[in-house]
């Protein structure tokens, strides 16, 4: 694979003391303070469906490194945020000597715990529950908000919002920028009343069946440049990127770039986008049923990326399973888990996507400080406008 010009790490269990985040390749001269990062952590934790654990956590982030009086510095951004939880697992959780309490020996179908038992060769399946929790999510978006700020400084607006819950689907339709940052203000991130309304009731009725509802969402980025990514090798497509980005958050069962699987069914004069030329804005298309890539590459139209995420395999009422040790069949008695987790997938979607699209801007055009790259990308511009 490709050495990323934006590289970046979590570590950190969901019931220890935290996580932790570094990224490296961060251009200096970018604005980033606590207070942008909580913004999105904030934005992640809301969602109509979510379970016990997040009127436990209140996320705020620490900044330990790269950034000095609110800009980066152009050295590696190390970032840290506390689980409030862990002061209810200090002992169990320790990580010199405690107790391991709460042993885990029953595998939830559909989780990690079974497979990573084996791999791990752990008999206690807390040991692997804890890292596969989408927990670690949290430090995803703390370090996305970087890109963020990072790519809005370019002038690239990336948001996402809910397209599905269980079987409400809201009405396709090409939603702006605006539009989709109206849907902040809905529990459930859609822009659509009605759907809204039944999406509530539909998760109320799978809460109280013991049950769990997936869905899928949209992400969208305005204002990116042509020519991110490129055709000449496998790895350089930037969809290809951007599905594996996706795919990595726990749950996400499938990537669809514009209108991607309805794609298969219709002939294709009914699916490329014509291409217009005016000498205002140069070349452009009349629609974008692409998505924004055609030849692995950025056209300039909005990039437009779906993802379809399963339900949560933590289950009130739960399916049958094996306990590890006494090889008996149980049904497991589970303390607490989300209903749905769709409208906080979307925060963790629009973070993934931007740390693809801040590497991708970084193989593009190089550059150590924002300022220059910021130059680069305008001299780009003005050249693509007179192609
Ligand atoms: C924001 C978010 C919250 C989640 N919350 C839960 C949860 O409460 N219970 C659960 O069983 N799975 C939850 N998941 C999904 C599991 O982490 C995921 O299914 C598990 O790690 C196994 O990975 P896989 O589904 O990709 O195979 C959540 C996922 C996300 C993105
Ligand atoms: C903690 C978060 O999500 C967690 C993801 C998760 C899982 O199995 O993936 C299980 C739940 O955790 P717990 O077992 O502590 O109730 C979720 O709350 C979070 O999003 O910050």
């Amino acid at each position: 694979m490709k050495l990323a010009r934006w590289q970046w790490m979590t570590a950190g269990e969901s019931h220890g003391p935290g996580l932790v985040g570094i990224i490296d390749g961060v251009p200096s001269l970018v604005p980033v303070t606590s207070t942008l990062i909580n913004e999105d952590l904030a934005r992640r934790q809301k969602g109509y469906g979510r379970g016990g654990r997040m009127a436990i956590e209140k996320d705020q982030v620490e900044i330990f490194g790269g950034v000095r009086h609110g800009k980066t510095l152009g050295s590696p951004v190390a970032l840290l945020v506390k689980n409030r939880d862990f002061a209810n697992w200090s002992e169990s959780m320790a990580p010199d000597a405690g107790t391991p309490d709460r042993i885990v020996t029953r595998p939830r179908p559909g989780h990690a715990d079974l497979v990573g038992g084996i791999k791990y060769q752990h008999r206690d399946l807390r040991n692997v529950l804890e890292r596969a929790s989408a927990r670690e999510t949290t430090m995803r978006v703390a370090l996305g908000a970087v890109a963020r700020s990072f790519l809005n400084e370019l002038g690239i607006g990336v948001r996402g919002h809910v397209i599905s819950i269980g079987d409400i689907h809201v009405p396709h339709q090409d939603y702006t920028l605006e539009e989709i940052q109206e849907t902040e203000n809905s529990p459930v991130r859609v822009a659509h009343k009605a759907s809204e309304t039944a999406m509530l009731s539909a998760i109320d009725r799978a809460k109280e069946a013991g049950d769990t509802l997936g869905g899928t969402f949209e992400i969208k980025a305005f204002g990116l440049p042509v020519g991110l990514g490129s055709y000449v090798q496998w790895h350089r497509r930037i969809e290809g990127a951007l599905a594996q980005a996706l795919l990595s958050i726990p749950a996400m069962k499938a990537v669809e770039v514009g209108s991607g699987f309805a794609q298969a069914d219709v002939p294709g004069s009914a699916v490329h986008d014509a291409i217009w030329w005016d000498k205002d804005q140069g070349f452009t298309r009349l629609s974008n049923r692409a998505g924004g890539i055609e030849g692995g590459i950025t056209t300039g139209m909005p990039l437009v990326v779906r993802v379809a995420m399963k339900p949560l395999s933590t289950l009130l009422s739960p399916l049958g399973s094996f306990d590890i040790d006494s090889k008996e069949p149980f049904l497991a008695q589970v303390e607490r888990s989300d209903v749905t987790a769709v409208p906080a997938a979307v925060v963790v979607g629009e973070a993934m996507v931007m740390h693809v699209l801040a590497d991708a801007i970084l193989d593009k055009f190089g550059g150590d400080s924002l300022p220059e790259i910021r130059e680069r990308i305008e001299r780009w511009d003005a050249y693509g406008r007179q192609y």
